[in-house]
């Protein structure tokens, strides 16, 4: 039963504006929110009598685009089922919901985002609107932990138990230090329990922005208490040189990174689109790696003209760690891995789902004060 049966004003949704959402959202319980989307997209895809009872399952058509005269409007449903909203916990619940964004690139000549959005959450027994979240600070921390999963489970994980004391310490490239750059570069080093960042270089087309996020980092480095460095890089040659970690969050139609500009192992998160979304990688990067997915309805259509060897879902990956049966999903020991992150609304349905019950947490709370 739907909790807003009650008065006429409860029947109504609430709105979680942006400042509510930031404060609600924190990045350890946002990453099990993905991490529980990811398990339900692979877990839907496997054969029926092959699915694992224990995790929950998803229905996520592909997303469509809508074109108008300054960008797109992209819609994207999704029902998530029997997710679990915390670590550990025993509860379960099931979400409906649809995030309707938009990309209007010329935005920051007005003053606004260019990525524009609202989560809409609805009852999963009576289909009732019950929320609507501003989605904006939601896509940044939902696309950027999603990120960081595929690091972990591909990159760190492998890493960290080969490394003799168990740890791993990284240095990182960001390629594009617009709003989802900087998301990416804060949610690695407020999760430095995946492995510690030694370096940061940033990449940007226009160098304020870059040197804009350094100064950002060096505050996240006193209320993180590490030791990191951060250099602004003047081409993105430079910004790629010995890291182990890549993220490209760009625009750009055209190839930035090449394989040259690469350790020969590096895990890439190519999150950025420009015409089409594996626009970043130039085809020499694509000729050599392993490239992993978040879902493989959306890059069916998304990703149809990639040129490479797409090894599958990343929520796959997971599924495996768990459930050892079948051959091992994992990049090779010395080859380089691509997250090539679309973004899908399973993502958005988990995270909406989290930031809706932990604004009735607090509501309730309040109530009883
Ligand atoms: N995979 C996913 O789930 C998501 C992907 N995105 C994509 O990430 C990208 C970045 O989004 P935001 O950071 O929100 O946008 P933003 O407007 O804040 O930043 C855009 C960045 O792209 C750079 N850029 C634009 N055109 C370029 C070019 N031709 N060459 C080099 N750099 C260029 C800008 O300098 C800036 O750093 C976009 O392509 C967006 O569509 C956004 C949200 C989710
Ligand atoms: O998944 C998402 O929200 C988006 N992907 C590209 C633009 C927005």
């Amino acid at each position: 039963m739907s909790r807003n049966v009650g008065t006429n004003k409860r029947l109504r949704p609430v709105f979680i504006d942006e400042d509510l959402v930031k404060q609600l959202l924190d990045w350890h319980e946002a990453r099990h929110a993905i991490e529980q989307a990811f398990v339900a997209v692979s877990n839907q895809s496997r054969e029926p009598g092959a699915r694992y009872g224990d995790q929950p399952v998803s229905s996520q058509p592909a997303r469509t685009f809508v074109q108008a005269e300054g960008g797109v409007l992209l819609c994207m449903p999704g029902f998530v089922g029997q997710h679990q909203l915390t670590s550990g916990s025993d509860e379960r619940t099931s979400t409906l919901a649809c995030k309707l964004i938009t990309s209007f690139r010329k935005n920051a000549s007005v003053g606004l985002p260019s990525i524009n959005g609202e989560v809409f959450v609805f009852s999963s027994t009576t289909g009732k609107l019950e929320a609507i979240v501003e989605a904006n600070y939601l896509t940044g921390i939902r696309t950027a932990t999603a990120s960081l999963v595929a690091t972990d489970h591909l990159f760190l994980r492998p890493a960290r138990a080969s490394a003799p004391d168990g740890m791993v310490s990284i240095q990182l490239g960001i390629v594009g230090c617009g709003f989802q750059g900087m998301m990416h570069a804060v949610g690695f080093v407020r999760t430095q329990s995946m492995a510690r960042v030694r370096t940061i270089r940033l990449w940007n087309r226009t160098p304020a922005r870059a040197a804009q996020l350094k100064e950002l980092l060096i505050e996240e480095r006193k209320k993180t208490d590490s030791n990191y460095s951060v250099f602004v890089c003047d081409t993105v040659e430079d910004c790629c040189r010995d890291c182990d970690v890549i993220v490209t969050a760009t625009g750009s139609g055209e190839p930035l990174v090449y394989r040259s500009f690469l350790k020969q192992k590096v895990h890439i998160n190519a999150v950025g689109a420009g015409e089409y979304h594996h626009a970043e990688l130039a085809q020499d990067v694509y000729d050599d790696c392993q490239v992993y997915i978040d879902h493989w309805e959306g890059a069916r259509k998304e990703l149809a003209t990639l040129r490479s060897n797409i090894v599958g879902e990343v929520g796959e990956v997971i599924l495996r760690e768990s459930h050892p049966k079948g051959a091992s999903l994992l990049p090779k020991p010395d080859g380089m891995s691509v997250f090539q992150s679309l973004g899908m609304a399973s993502e958005d349905v988990t995270v909406g789902r989290l930031v809706y019950e932990k604004h009735l947490k607090a509501h309730d709370r309040s109530d009883r004060d």
